[in-house]
């Protein structure tokens, strides 16, 4: 049992979001605005349920290749962001993040550019996809195809998100989340394949013990509900208080569950900040199952996180709340340059 209350995200069925004359501000504000979980999910999209699974079922098969095929499929360039990452990452506590494995590729692009300063400058979004050809050939396919579905419908939400931003600010053509997310060249997918929990780890009984807390820091990220599984056999998670935690703006931290076939979308700080705080985005964390009956219990799951093209001039408005020191007043920074501060600033991963 969990100790904190369990929250269902607010839904949207597909039908709606489909429809551009539908007014869903109220369940934007509910979902996304000061008060909400930053979170929503879609329901009932049509062709999502197997291209979910198909993929999610690759996440064990990569996770368990051969060392040097994986190996192969690394790109220390990019800092690790495309192709396989295990290890790379720290933990809270400063310790590489061996927990997990991802696999990282734009589903949309595999060669975003050719530009080889652009490709020296932001490697990280302009670099190229690594695909297991021979090793997994199936990987590619099940991820360009659920990719592709969730921007899709990631757009459609994008919409009716600018719809309700422009009630409380102006919008100028062409400078909304849908516009920004539908030109640029810098989404990325994410498979995650969490490692067997084990028994007496050290992080074991933290909240955040299978990933830790953290704020997307794009645009918007789709997220699909993870399948458990044990030797590559998918099973119900034997604990009900592993999954997703959120904490909220009045420092709630609350479990959050959407049903297996919805997709669920979460506000990142990009959004946060071009909307002047009309949409809100919200750090979370992954709790891993405890108790006897979880050991040997995997996890899998897909985000895309969809951003603004490297190049994207992005406007700031005048009241910046987050990352302040960062943004000059009027600034115009593009959305590369501005990762790029962050990193500097807060992560300090530049090599
Ligand atoms: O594993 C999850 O459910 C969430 C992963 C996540 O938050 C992320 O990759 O940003
Ligand atoms: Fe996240």
């Amino acid at each position: 049992m969990s100790s904190f209350p369990t929250f269902t995200t607010l839904s949207i069925p597909f039908s709606l979001l489909q429809d551009r004359n539908t007014d869903l501000s109220f369940q934007i504000e509910q979902g996304f605005g000061r008060n909400g979980l930053g979170i929503v999910s879609v329901t009932h999209v049509p062709g999502y349920s197997s291209l979910r699974t198909n993929l999610l079922h690759l996440a064990p098969r990569l996770a368990n290749l051969p060392k040097e095929v994986k190996e192969g499929l690394e790109d220390p360039h990019s800092r690790y962001n495309f192709g396989w990452s295990h290890g790379k990452e720290n933990l809270e506590s400063g310790k590489p993040d061996l927990l997990k494995g991802s696999f990282y590729a734009n589903p949309i692009l595999d060669t975003p550019t050719t530009n080889a300063s652009l490709i020296e400058r932001y490697p990280s979004y302009c670099g190229s996809n690594i695909w297991p050809s021979s090793a997994l050939p199936e990987l590619e396919i099940a991820f360009k195809a659920l990719g592709k579905l969730i921007f899709d419908v990631g757009l459609m939400l994008a919409y009716h998100c600018d719809q309700y931003v422009s009630r409380g600010m102006k919008i100028h053509k062409d400078e909304g989340l849908e516009s920004i997310l539908q030109r640029s060249r810098c989404h990325k997918g994410r498979l995650l394949y969490y490692f067997p929990s084990q028994q007496g780890n050290a992080d074991g009984n933290s909240m955040s013990s299978w990933c830790g807390w953290h704020t997307d820091h794009g645009s918007l990220t789709g997220l699909t509900c993870a399948i458990f599984t044990r030797d590559g056999v998918e099973i119900p998670c034997p604990d009900s208080s592993a999954g997703l935690y959120i904490r909220t703006r009045s420092d709630q931290i609350v479990k959050v569950v959407y049903g297996k076939d919805d997709i669920a979308f979460q506000i990142g700080e990009t959004t946060e900040i071009l909307s002047g705080g009309y949409l809100c985005a919200t750090p979370h964390c992954v709790q891993a199952p405890k108790g006897e009956e979880s050991s040997g219990i995997e996890r899998s799951t897909f985000a895309l996180f969809m951003q603004p093209d490297w190049d994207e001039k992005l406007k700031f408005p005048e009241e910046v709340h987050i990352h302040r020191e960062l943004i000059p007043s009027n600034a115009a920074l593009t959305f590369g340059e501005y990762s790029e501060m962050l990193l500097d600033k807060y992560y300090h991963q530049k090599q």
